[in-house]
């Protein structure tokens, strides 16, 4: 199967430290790639070199098998793909005008913009929140209206850095299930970046360990978390350490 994005010696330094080294990796059409590791390891750099956001030192991504000039990534490409941060990037104005912001930008007539919006609102279950302030809304609202306003625009690869590690518990696990289907339904490509194992194991379908800038294990999720390898093993035993 041809992947959707291929890495190939991708190298990310800066003052002489590598904080990034993957030579190979391979992102296939409609797959839901987790990526874990410690602070520090690299996880968000790899989101952004996969997303143009960074240009790597060198090596080299390729997007349909046509390789990707990384420093001179053209609009039209750009906009292929869509990122959520951790942090909600919410305009100040009503929750409607911030899932339709993307569509405006694009010039998308305002009829169709109206539907489109009125679907995701429904399907993230915020309906009733269009006509408020967007900065009046709680933590689980905004990523709502953060990730609606991601999926509008129907990108063909989704990058989630930590998006829900903010959210209280039954907040978490209520969009997780709703986010859930929706990828399903839509078969969106994403590269799922995540501290929480139980996030990871609901979410996604393979799973790359990071740590210190390498890929340490990668496969089906089911078997890294059953049966990690030595360093992967200790990692997330690490992660699952308790207070008592
Ligand atoms: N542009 C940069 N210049 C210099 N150092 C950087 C740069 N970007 C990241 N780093 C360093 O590279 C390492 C990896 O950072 P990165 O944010 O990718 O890790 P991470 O795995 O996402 O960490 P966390 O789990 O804490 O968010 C860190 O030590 C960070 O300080």
């Amino acid at each position: 199967m041809k992947p959707l994005i291929h890495l190939d010696h991708i190298q990310y330094t800066s003052k002489e430290r590598t904080i990034l080294s993957v030579p190979e990796l391979s992102i296939f059409h409609g797959e839901i790639l987790g990526v874990m590791g410690p602070n520090g390891a690299g996880k968000s750099t790899l989101v952004k070199i996969l997303s143009c956001l960074q240009a790597p030192t060198s090596g080299k991504i390729f997007y349909n098998g046509v390789e990707v000039p990384a420093g001179n990534v053209s609009l039209e490409q750009r906009r292929k793909w869509a990122v959520v941060l951790q942090q909600t990037l919410i305009f100040d104005t009503t929750v409607f005008q911030n899932v339709a912001a993307g569509l405006k930008i694009r010039k998308v007539p305002k009829a169709m913009i109206k539907e489109k919006v009125e679907y995701w609102l429904e399907k993230f279950g915020i309906s009733h929140l269009a006509k408020k302030n967007a900065h009046q809304l709680s933590g689980g609202e905004a990523q709502r209206v953060n990730l609606a306003r991601a999926l509008i625009l129907e990108p063909e690869v989704l990058y989630l850095d930590e998006p829900f590690s903010a959210l209280d518990y039954p907040t978490k696990v209520r969009l997780i299930r709703d986010f859930s289907s929706i990828l399903k339904e839509t078969s969106t490509t994403t590269v799922f970046v995540s501290h929480d194992i139980s996030e990871v194991k609901f979410l996604t379908d393979r799973l790359a360990i990071l740590k210190l800038g390498e890929i340490i294990q990668l496969g089906f999720t089911a078997e890294v978390l059953q049966t990690p390898h030595h360093e992967a093993a200790s990692f997330l035993n690490e992660m699952t350490l308790n207070l008592e």
